[in-house]
């Protein structure tokens, strides 16, 4: 099999050259098992290629480039030198972005001009940020200790980190990771989710461009099972991130502990209240409440997917959600994701469409829940989902209890402050959460009170690269982006300086 393919994207007239190897060293190179996996178009459920799938052997020979990298030049880079390959490498994005954005549309069914340009907005401010960052949060401290001593910490990367990204956001997961990971002075392999690798593989070509020496970033698609769990588990990987699931981060975790005690960053799932207090603007709350839930089709971790709405208010927000709904969350004519006007796609795969319906059918079969509907993609064809709402959904029921991660809004009523923030801390995960009120010291009893790592007041979803994000309880460990993203990547090492003489 060769290690390019020609895919074309009619409906921007583009035609490109697809990297189909695993990037090791700078150079696409076969899988050692030749195992490819074939790659579909989520809105139309057809194969748009294959490519090499990493063995646990691949999986060696990246890390040992990874390492050979870090010790013979990376880690001799100073932060200065780092910062300017990654401004180079946001020039490349910026130059690049349509047609990574284009990727990103066939490869996980992003809409194109409302969802994936925005992502890739999103990372050419962040590989910017890190750029500007590298030399400024690398930074240690000095410490008077007495007249005799003093002490002064240096802030070191870790080596050889491991990064296992998802599905949701292909290349913006990626680039939370990596940007600021290679700031901080790691070698890194990476490894895409197994159904939309493509994006991540065309841009290691601009890792390339951009300057970075062979082996410090290597991109290792393949199979969480085979790929991901030897790199969770590698003896020579010094850290490793991870996003996905909340049942295989502990997996990774433990396959970390019981390796060789490597650091871990864990981003898992999530199950995000918004309250909606009687003194809200309704038609904001509305808007931000719609967009939490049915932006990328449901299929963020942050997604509000519980929303309570105060009783006396409740009957208004529904009239006004669903008619904003209807209006604004809509599928492109013939489910085209290149249509201006398409604000939903479909969802990542077979198995996710059969996942979300599942729990679509089971909220209206099996808990006779009252839902609506709205609209019908234009055609059967592709993963497409039916913006839904349901309504007046108890608290124990599994819409409310578990993440569905597609398009489906879950609307509950709460009677006060004190009943409202219980049931927004009433689950095992704590990512995030939004409250709108016109009220602010109400506003900042929330912010207080909720168990969750991000607070949104009066907006949702609304992420910024310099404000660091990650959860509580189940939903994870440690933060990324902002100083974290690289403080997520260092390491304190302290050096004591004993200057009496006997
Ligand atoms: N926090 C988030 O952003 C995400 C949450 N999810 C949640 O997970 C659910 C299931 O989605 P999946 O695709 O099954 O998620 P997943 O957790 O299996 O996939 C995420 C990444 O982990 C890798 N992976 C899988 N098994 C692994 C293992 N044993 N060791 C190391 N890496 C491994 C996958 O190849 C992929 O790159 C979704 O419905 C959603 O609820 C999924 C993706 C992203
Ligand atoms: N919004 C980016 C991270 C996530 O929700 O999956």
């Amino acid at each position: 099999m060769s290690l390019f393919t020609e895919i074309s994207i009619p409906q921007l007239n583009i035609s490109y050259k697809q990297p189909v190897g695993l990037f090791i060293n700078n150079k696409f190179v076969e899988s050692s098992e030749n195992e490819q996996i074939e790659t579909v178009n989520p809105a139309t459920g057809e194969a748009i290629t294959k490519f090499h799938a990493a063995s646990e052997a691949d999986i060696d020979k990246a890390v040992a480039a990874a390492r050979e990298a870090y010790e013979s030049t990376w880690s001799k880079t100073s932060p200065e030198e780092r910062g300017v390959l990654l401004g180079k490498l946001g020039q490349l994005i910026e130059q690049e972005k349509e047609l990574l954005a284009a990727i990103e549309t066939v490869d996980s069914g992003k809409p194109y001009y409302t969802n994936a340009l925005g992502d890739l907005e999103q990372i050419l401010q962040l590989t910017r940020y890190y750029a500007g960052a590298a030399d400024k949060f690398t930074q240690g401290k000095l410490l008077p200790v007495s007249s005799d001593k003093y002490a002064y910490t240096v802030k070191a990367p870790y080596g050889v980190v491991a990064q296992v990204v998802p599905w949701n956001y292909p290349l913006a997961m990626a680039s939370w990771k990596m940007q600021g990971c290679l700031a901080a002075g790691n070698t890194i392999v990476i490894k895409p989710a197994e159904n939309t690798s493509l994006s991540l593989l065309y841009f290691a070509q601009l890792v390339e461009k951009a300057g970075f020496p062979p082996g410090v970033v290597n991109v290792v698609p393949g199979y969480g099972g085979v790929a991901g769990s030897r790199l969770a588990a590698h003896p020579d990987v010094d850290k490793i991130a991870f996003t996905g699931s909340t049942a295989v981060g502990q997996k990774v975790m433990a396959a970390a502990a019981m390796s060789n005690l490597k650091a871990v960053t864990l981003e898992c799932g999530g199950k995000s209240p918004a309250l909606v207090f009687e003194d809200a603007n309704l038609d904001e709350a509305v808007k931000w409440t719609a967009a939490g839930i049915y932006y990328n089709s449901g299929q963020n971790c942050t997604a509000n997917s519980r929303i309570y709405v105060q009783e006396s208010v409740y009957e208004k927000f529904l009239l006004k959600f669903t008619a904003h709904v209807q209006e604004t969350w809509k599928f492109g004519k013939t489910s085209d994701l290149f249509d201006q006007e398409c604000t939903v796609g479909p969802v990542v795969s077979k198995t996710q469409y059969e996942r979300v319906q599942g729990y679509i059918e089971h909220g209206k079969s099996t808990e006779k829940l009252s839902l609506k509907q709205m609209g019908q993609p234009s055609d059967s064809k592709g993963y497409f989902i039916t913006p839904t709402i349901f309504i007046n959904v108890p608290q124990d029921s599994k819409l409310n209890q578990e993440e569905i991660f597609g398009p489906v809004a879950v609307i509950a009523k709460f009677k006060d402050y004190k009943e409202g923030i219980a049931l927004a801390n009433d689950t095992s995960y704590g990512l995030a959460s939004a409250v709108f009120t016109e009220d602010i010291r109400k506003a900042n009893y929330f912010a207080r009170d909720i168990k969750a790592g991000t607070v949104w007041i009066n907006s949702s979803n609304d992420e910024e690269v310099s404000v660091p994000f990650g959860g509580f309880k189940m939903s994870g460990i440690g933060r990324e982006l902002g100083e974290s993203g690289m403080d997520a990547y260092l390491q304190t090492k302290a050096v004591h300086v004993n200057i009496s003489k006997l």
